[in-house]
Order: C-alpha cells, then sequence, then structure tokens
C-alpha cells in the first residue's frame, strides 16, 4: 500500500510540494439554470456587489488594462495564466466591457470549451456576475443543446465543434468580433482546426481578434504558427516554461513576442503572449510514495484517509470512466457503513459526460447538506470548471483517450498515462475557492516521466469526419497545402480518412464531395452514423434508425452494477441483467436499444416516467436526453427534406433493420472462428464481445456480427454488436479488404490523388445478406 502525507497535517509530507502562493429535459434545466442565474440577477444588491468584489479579487484584475491594450493591438493574443486566476469568465466580459460587442452591432464575443459541462457552468456564472438571466446577455451552445437570443446575447460560451459546425453558415464568422479559443492545450481535433481555419478568416477580415487562452499551453507553438514562423518542438523550453507556469507560479509579469509586423488598414500588428501572473488559492502537491497496483481502490482509501482526518471541504477524484466511477462509489457507499460515529457522511456524486443537463447543473450546488460532497468524475471535470467547494483532489494520472490505428483501421479507447499539462489542470481544480490539496496516485518520478502536453488528437484520431468537414467548407488539398499547428497529422492518417470517405460513399474518386457526403458534413453526427442515417432513408426505416442513433448518442440506459461482480453472482448484478433481459432482443445492442427507447416513450408502458425507469433498472436522464437529441435530428431531417421520411418505419421488419444497419457498419463486422474469438474482417484482430453488450456470453447462431466501436483495456471488445445472421454473399465483405490493400500499396504516395488508385468503393449492396426472421422481443412494463 502506498503512502501519502498523512491527511489532517498542516503540512505535507516529505513527498509533497506546494505549488502557488497566492427538450423538455433540457427545457427543465435551462428553467433550473436559469432560475439559478436570475436569482442571482434579482439576489439582493448585496449579492450582487459581493459577486462584484471576489471578479475584482481574481489575480487577472490587476492585469485587465494590459489585456485589452494587447486585445487592441494585436490580432491574436495568446494568454497563459495560471488555473483558476479569471482567464475563462472575466476576458470575455473585459472585452464587453470596453465596448467590443455594443448591441448597435449585429457582434458578439465568443469563447469556445472543450466540453458540454464547462459552457453550461461558466455562462451560468458569468450571467450571474452580468445581473442577466442565463440565455439573454450571456448564452451558450453545445451539441443538441442552445441557449441564446441572437439578438441580445453578446458573450456566447459554445463548444469548439459548435463553432466549427458554424464555419458552414458564415465562413468568416462575421458574427463575432472576438473568437476566444479556451483550454487550447488539450488539442482537441476542432479547437486546432478552429485555430487553422482563423489564420485563415484573419487574412480577409483583419479586425477579428483571436484569443488563444490556457493554463498549460505551447504558447509558442501556437504563436508561431499564426506567425507563420517554423516550430519544431525544440522551442518548448519558452513554451515549456509557460507549461510549467501551472506547477511553480512564475512571478514575472507580461513578455511580449511579437516579431512580424504586417501593417493592414487597422494597423493591427500580428500576436503576441501574454503570461499572467498570480493564482487563486494556494494547492499543495502529494504523491504516492511507490507505483499503486489497483487505482481505483487507492482512490477510495486516499478519499477515506481524507474524510476522516482533513478539514471541512468536497473531493473531487479523477478516475478514466463510468464503470470505474460506479465501483469506486459503490466501494465508497459500503464503508459508509463502518463511519465513526459523529462523522458525518459523505455525499457521493458521478460526473462524466452521461449526465443529464439539469445533474450537471446540480454539480455547482454546493449548498452544504451537513456533509462532505465527493465528485468522482471522468476527465470531464478537468478543465474550465470551478465545482464550488472542491478543496481535494485525488487524481489516478491516467485517461481515456480514443487512439485510432490507421494499419487496422480501427477506432480504441485506452487508458493512457496523462499528460503534466493534464496533471496541472486537475490539481487545478483544487484552490479556486479557498486553498487545496492535491493526491496524485504516482510517484514523482512518474509524475516526471510524462510527457509535457498532451498530444494533438489530430495526430492520434479517425480522422474521416475532419476531412469531410473540411472538404464540405471547401478545402481542397490537405495533404500538401493546408497549413497544421505542429506537430502536423501524419499522411498515412489523411490517406486512411480519404479511403474511408470513399468508403463510406462521401466521396466519388477523385475525392470530390458526393451529395451523400455533402449531407453527412452537414448533419451533426459522426460520418458512420450520418451515412446510418442516410441509408434509413433507403430503407424506409428512419422511424427505428432516428431512435437507435439518438440511444447510441447517451451513456447506456441500463443500470448495471459494476461488472467485476459478475463472477461472484452478485444478486444486485444478477437482478439488474434480468431487468435487461426484459428488453433484450436477440439479434443484439442495436435492437435492444430500441426496444427500450420504444417502451419508455409509449404512453401505454413507460409514458417518460421516472417510475418505469425505476421499476426497470433504466437512466431517466440518459433516455429523457436521447428523446430531446432524436427530436432535434428529425429536425434536421426536415432541413435536409425528409420531413415524410423521418416517420417511415419499417413495421416490425428487423431484417430491414439489420440490412439498413450492415449497410453503413460493414466496415466493423466481425467473424466467429472455431476457437470462440472473433476476428475482425478488416483486419483479422481478435476481438471479443464487451461485457456491457446484451450478447456477451452467449454463443448466437450465426458467425457474424457488426459492431460499433472497439474499446481496449486488457483486450480488444467491440461495443454495441448486432448479429448479421448469415453472409450469403462475401463480396461485400471482402469488398472492404480489398480497399485495404489498396490504401496499403499507396500509402507512400499519399494525396487526394491517390483514390484514383483503386475503384471508388461503394456501399455494401444490402442484398448480399440474408437476414434471419424477427426475433424482437415483447415488451414488459
Ligand atoms: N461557479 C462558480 N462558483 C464560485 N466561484 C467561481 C465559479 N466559477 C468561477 N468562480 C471563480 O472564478 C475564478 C476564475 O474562474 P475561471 O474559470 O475564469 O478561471 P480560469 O483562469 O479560466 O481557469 P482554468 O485555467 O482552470 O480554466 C475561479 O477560480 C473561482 O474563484
Amino acid at each position: 500500500m502506498s503512502t501519502f502525507w498523512k491527511p489532517g497535517t498542516a503540512q505535507p509530507g516529505s513527498s509533497a510540494d506546494r505549488i502557488g502562493t497566492s427538450s423538455e429535459e433540457a427545457e427543465s434545466a435551462f428553467q433550473h439554470a436559469s432560475a439559478i442565474s436570475s436569482s442571482s440577477s434579482s439576489s439582493s444588491s448585496r449579492e450582487r456587489r459581493s459577486l462584484q468584489e471576489e471578479r475584482k479579487a481574481l489575480p487577472i484584475y490587476e492585469q485587465r488594462e494590459r489585456i485589452l491594450y494587447a486585445v487592441q493591438r494585436y490580432g491574436v493574443v495568446v494568454i497563459v495564466g495560471q488555473t483558476g486566476c479569471g482567464k475563462t469568465t472575466q476576458i470575455p466580459q473585459y472585452l464587453l466591457e470596453a465596448g467590443w460587442a455594443p448591441t448597435h452591432r449585429a457582434q458578439s464575443i465568443v469563447c469556445t470549451q472543450p466540453r458540454r459541462l464547462s459552457c453550461l457552468s461558466i455562462s451560468m456564472r458569468v450571467s450571474a456576475e452580468q445581473g442577466c438571466i442565463l440565455g439573454s446577455q450571456v448564452g451558450y451552445a453545445v451539441p443538441f443543446e442552445r441557449h441564446y437570443d441572437a439578438r441580445t446575447t453578446r458573450i456566447k460560451y459554445v463548444t469548439h465543434g459548435t463553432l466549427f459546425r458554424e464555419l458552414m453558415s458564415d465562413p468568416l464568422l462575421s458574427a463575432y468580433s472576438v473568437v476566444m479559443i479556451d483550454e487550447a492545450h488539450e488539442r482537441n481535433a476542432f479547437s486546432d482546426l478552429l485555430l487553422i481555419l482563423l489564420k485563415k478568416i484573419r487574412r480577409k477580415r483583419p479586425s477579428l481578434r483571436v484569443i488563444v487562452s490556457s493554463a498549460t499551453i505551447d504558447a509558442q507553438a501556437f504563436l508561431n504558427f499564426f506567425l507563420d514562423k517554423p516550430y519544431t518542438g525544440q522551442e518548448r523550453q519558452a513554451g515549456g516554461a509557460q507549461a510549467a507556469a501551472a506547477a511553480a507560479p512564475t512571478t514575472t509579469t507580461t513578455t511580449a513576442t511579437s516579431t512580424t509586423q504586417r501593417s493592414n488598414n487597422e494597423e493591427v500588428e500580428d500576436g503576441i503572449i501574454l503570461s499572467l501572473q498570480g493564482r487563486t488559492f494556494p494547492v499543495e502537491i502529494a504523491y504516492a510514495q511507490e507505483a499503486v497496483e489497483d487505482y481505483v481502490k487507492a482512490s477510495v482509501e486516499a478519499v477515506w484517509q481524507l474524510h476522516l482526518a482533513e478539514a471541512k471541504g468536497d473531493i473531487l477524484v479523477f478516475l478514466t470512466g463510468k464503470e470505474e466511477i460506479d465501483a469506486c462509489m459503490q466501494a465508497l457507499a459500503d464503508r459508509q457503513i463502518s463511519l465513526p460515529q459523529g462523522s458525518l457522511p459523505l455525499h457521493l456524486l458521478p460526473v462524466h459526460a452521461g449526465l443529464s443537463t439539469q445533474e450537471q447543473m446540480a454539480l455547482f450546488d454546493s449548498t452544504a447538506r451537513g456533509g462532505r460532497r465527493c465528485l468522482v468524475a471522468t476527465n470531464i471535470a478537468e478543465a474550465s470548471v470551478t465545482l464550488p467547494g472542491i478543496r481535494y483532489v485525488v487524481d489516478c494520472g491516467l485517461v481515456k483517450m480514443r487512439l485510432f490505428d490507421p494499419e487496422s483501421g480501427t477506432d480504441s479507447l485506452c487508458i493512457l498515462p496523462i499528460s503534466q499539462a493534464s496533471a496541472a489542470q486537475r490539481s487545478g481544480r483544487a484552490g479556486r475557492t479557498s486553498a487545496g490539496k492535491a493526491l496524485r496516485l504516482y510517484t514523482r518520478s512518474t509524475f516526471r516521466s510524462l510527457a509535457p502536453h498532451t498530444s494533438p488528437e489530430l495526430c492520434r484520431s479517425d480522422l474521416t469526419s475532419v476531412v469531410l468537414q473540411l472538404k464540405s467548407l471547401g478545402v481542397d488539398d490537405l495533404v500538401r497545402k493546408f497549413e497544421w499547428i505542429w506537430p502536423a497529422p501524419s499522411t498515412r492518417l489523411l490517406s486512411c480518412a480519404l479511403q474511408r470517405c470513399a468508403v463510406l460513399g462521401a466521396m466519388d474518386e477523385w475525392a470530390r464531395l458526393t451529395p451523400d457526403g455533402q449531407k453527412m458534413a452537414e448533419l451533426p453526427l459522426e460520418p458512420i452514423m450520418g451515412k446510418l442515417l442516410l441509408q434509413s432513408v433507403r430503407f424506409q426505416c428512419s422511424k427505428e434508425i432516428l431512435s437507435v442513433i439518438a440511444m447510441l448518442s447517451v451513456s447506456s440506459p441500463f443500470v448495471i452494477p459494476d461488472e467485476k461482480r459478475y463472477a461472484s453472482n452478485d444478486a444486485a448484478y444478477t437482478s439488474a441483467l434480468l431487468s435487461r433481459d426484459k428488453f433484450t432482443a436477440e439479434e443484439g445492442d442495436h435492437l435492444s436499444l430500441l426496444n427500450v427507447y420504444d417502451a419508455f416513450v409509449d404512453p401505454q408502458v413507460g409514458a417518460s416516467s421516472r417510475g418505469f425507469c425505476k421499476r426497470n433498472k433504466l437512466a431517466f436522464a440518459a433516455l429523457a436526453r436521447a428523446v430531446s437529441i432524436r427530436q432535434q435530428l428529425q429536425g434536421w431531417m426536415k432541413r435536409l427534406g425528409w420531413e415524410r421520411e423521418a416517420r417511415m418505419g419499417c413495421e416490425g421488419d428487423e431484417g430491414r433493420l439489420r440490412k439498413c444497419l450492415v449497410s453503413a457498419l460493414f466496415e466493423n463486422a466481425a467473424r466467429r472462428m472455431e476457437d470462440g474469438e472473433y476476428r475482425s474482417i478488416r483486419a483479422g484482430q481478435t476481438l471479443h464481445i464487451h461485457p456491457s453488450s446484451v450478447l456477451f456470453d452467449r454463443i448466437p447462431k450465426s458467425k457474424y456480427v457488426i459492431f460499433q466501436e472497439v474499446v481496449q483495456t486488457n483486450k480488444r471488445y467491440m461495443r454495441d454488436v448486432t448479429v448479421v445472421e448469415e453472409v450469403s454473399e462475401k463480396k461485400g465483405v471482402f469488398f472492404v479488404f480489398f480497399a485495404h490493400i489498396a490504401l496499403r500499396k499507396n500509402q507512400n504516395k499519399a494525396s487526394d490523388a491517390m483514390l484514383n488508385a483503386f475503384l471508388p468503393p461503394r456501399p455494401l449492396p444490402a442484398t448480399s445478406f440474408s437476414l434471419s426472421p424477427s426475433t424482437h422481443k415483447g415488451l414488459v412494463t
């Protein structure tokens, strides 16, 4: 068992560091949020004054004039400042107050965030500070949810992807005077793409101001990109120094790095780095003295020690995914029974992307309930957010990350070590409203061995969606002419994405967007899901496929305890599985999800009620969100001219449904071998059915399955699996194989023209699969 500084002592032990000195569901969430912000707007003038005083007490306040001067004078300002110093909440307000978004000009200030959670919480906070109702002067827009008024909103918080999509209707982003790309250190695909396109936009619209901000950013890489100066990573020392700012606050004041001076009619200089000093409250950091074997267990232990020994203050734990969060919360709940008499209880709350808007909003209500809150989170709570009351952070040092392997063409979710920048962001969640402490469940030497920055998503992900979006924006040569931010994605990744676009029928043999491709780019869905929606129109089963896509867009609706309990025949686990069985279709997960959705919305069965979910061990929040997402997707179909088609169903014809699924997911096909294991058709990789699948531990009659994605932990697991009963003609499947070989042959001359090397692939003809008759199960109330 590893040891930490002893909780309860004022000073950490020898291993410690000190850093710093100084839909309906959506509707009700809006009401909830608005109630919070309007209560603050209608709150007493004393409360409002106190918020204004809090604003003035932030370290950034002293730099206000300097920031405004920089934005006035420079086209691009890269701002580096300690976590919690006030970049996200204050800079847009300073700009508003300085007249960058006057009501008479139809231009506002937009600030992009990596995640929905930060958009919601920050816009809530800023509207309270502005004394207005959320959605009026301050608003937000996230996928499938928006809350702003185009006429009155002056400050808008949006996800990077949401702003990127706006480029399709407003290519020069003329609705904005200033675009702030926040948390740029995460190197999110859409934040990088936005910066690349903002550089192009500024050539046409020099009056547009760009702010790039973070606490842990490689500032020089970004500035050099905008100044057209080469960057190779050797210059990291300068950028690294900025990154280290979070670990050891600098006392340096603003550093300006502007060299290229290009005059235009406004005489705006090109760019500058602003390094802001000061942090809100100090955070002490402690490391494990030896490597921990089981980080979930170690985090339970750490929380328990903190709870028993430390002073008032909430705890935030970082784990990698929902399953681990459930396991950690269960273990802590079990321990509460042995809580010493007189001790206050721990209020356990999960924090992950699957939460409803209302549940996410509730995390920001830190009202004391006679106990200590313990929030167990994925990395969605890592950057940008202020969870009020958090004083202690427990960091497992790992993150679940999507990695694409161009060799096998598979996208996997892998658990990997975080970067030093991420570690600084995590500890930065403490010390925002009072002094804090962070426990790192890894040794100091492990920390030193971590990469300084997170690798860019564009260099490790499947770029199909990116290529499709860029093509639809008219960017043609992605390989030779496109200006990537250092480091650029490999040509291998790019050519693989081009090939996948062709396989999905989104591009022709000359790498031109097809009409289907244009539609897929417009839909707010991953290309493969866009393809599925398009195919559903052809198969006349959009009514069902809309529900399936909506259900795949939310976290699992089944409330099932940690699957590790499976082996021990745990009663709660068995009972949850029995509940799930009521909805299980033999065909697999897609149809089972459809069963759940249909039952939930059926007025005679679920009546969209919480009671129904409770009785059947279903997650109400996930289902309510799926309903809202489905409505919006239906709206998109209407926009694409498919209003009638969106209502067309297959009348219980599962065969047609599965043909439709196969015609979109055919790349993700696997075959069961003699030894019972599955091999992917494309790459021959060994795959297993994920324990969360309804097909787990079952042996379907057919050898073939299609699946949604691969999750990689100790093994490669297929998630959301559907059985394809019979492959009567293998040509379709082998077609993908041939396309892959052609890609290999051409990997060295990767360019758009490489697509000529093989015939433009066509989707599998649906008739190549003959499907079994329906085995759809009846529904249970
Ligand atoms: N919901 C909230 N409740 C209480 N205080 C808040 C809230 N949101 C922000 N604050 C205060 O405002 C400060 C500045 O927050 P802000 O998000 O602007 O910082 P930041 O510099 O952008 O941090 P980061 O680099 O972590 O994104 C916080 O440290 C905290 O003191």
